[in-house]
């Protein structure tokens, strides 16, 4: 099955700064991905060229074959996106937010009405969405760009950072609902701090640092190719990020569960 993300050596500098370095990497549908890294390693830099925010400077990025440089309408309409800060309008309710929405995919108010009543169910919003969104908290928020993301039926979901600003009970909305969709053929991409919640719910991790994707594959994978480490994500995440030169000897992320083994065995 052809991939619906693709990621061909990608890179972007902002100034002389190196953001995001040849990264390669495929996608699937049915897969949640979770990309982990430090503060500045380039995650959101990654994200903002998967959703068109940001030219790569070096190779390209496919959205369901599309390229979104050349074709960004077409790859687009493919996406969803929820990015860390929620952009509402304030002086609009929620749902009149998502009627925006709904008018600028091209549904008409009945079909409209319909996808914003499912998602007003899906992400329990009822009883806040007449409100004028300058009333909501950030959680509220999050719920209700979530929605947005997915009135038009993306066959791929981009979140950064996810869980940050929910209380447990919409982290545990999130979790479940993402899994749902993934299970029904959704490509999840999600950026995250919360190694715990990447555990639970990523089929796949990738680990970035200073613009190189270190490792891609499963956590087991991970533990597999470190198995002189605890085996919990967040001891294998601290060992991955504070390897000395790791980025300098690591072939690129296709090839990193061997790497990573060799690496690990090394002196
Ligand atoms: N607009 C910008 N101008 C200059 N440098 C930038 C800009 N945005 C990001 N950078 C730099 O690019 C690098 C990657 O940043 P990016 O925001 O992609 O990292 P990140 O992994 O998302 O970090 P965080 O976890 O803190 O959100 C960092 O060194 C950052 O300082």
């Amino acid at each position: 099955m052809a991939a619906i993300v693709e990621f061909k050596a990608v890179g972007r500098n902002y100034g002389a700064k190196r953001a995001v370095d040849d990264l390669n990497l495929e996608l699937r549908t049915g897969e949640l991905f979770a990309l982990l890294g430090h503060n500045g390693a380039g995650k959101t830099t990654t994200i903002k060229m998967l959703v068109g925010l940001l030219r790569p400077q070096d190779g390209a990025v496919l959205v369901g074959g599309y390229d979104i440089v050349e074709a960004t309408r077409e790859a687009v309409s493919v996406l969803g996106y929820v990015p860390d800060q929620p952009y509402l309008y304030d002086k609009l309710s929620g749902r009149e937010f998502l009627e925006f929405i709904a008018g600028m995919y091209g549904y008409d108010a009945r079909q409209a009405k319909v996808l914003i009543d499912r998602e007003v169910g899906r992400f329990g919003l009822a009883s806040f969405v007449d409100d004028l969104c300058e009333s909501y908290s950030h959680g509220m928020k999050q719920r209700t760009v979530f929605a947005a993301a997915m009135l038009h039926n993306p066959q791929v979901l981009v979140v950064d950072e996810p869980m940050v600003g929910l209380d447990p009970q919409s982290i545990r909305l999130v979790k479940d609902l993402l899994r749902e969709e993934v299970s029904k053929g959704l490509c999840v991409f999600m950026s995250t701090h919360t190694l715990a919640a990447a555990e639970e719910i990523a089929d796949r991790i990738g680990v970035m640092r200073q613009s190189k994707l270190l490792f891609t594959g499963t956590v087991d994978e991970l533990r597999q190719a470190h198995p002189d480490r605890q085996p919990s994500l967040e001891s294998l995440y601290l060992h991955l990020m504070n390897t000395e030169d790791s980025s300098s000897e690591v072939p690129p992320a296709g090839d990193s569960h061997a790497a990573l083994g060799e690496d690990a065995k090394s002196p």
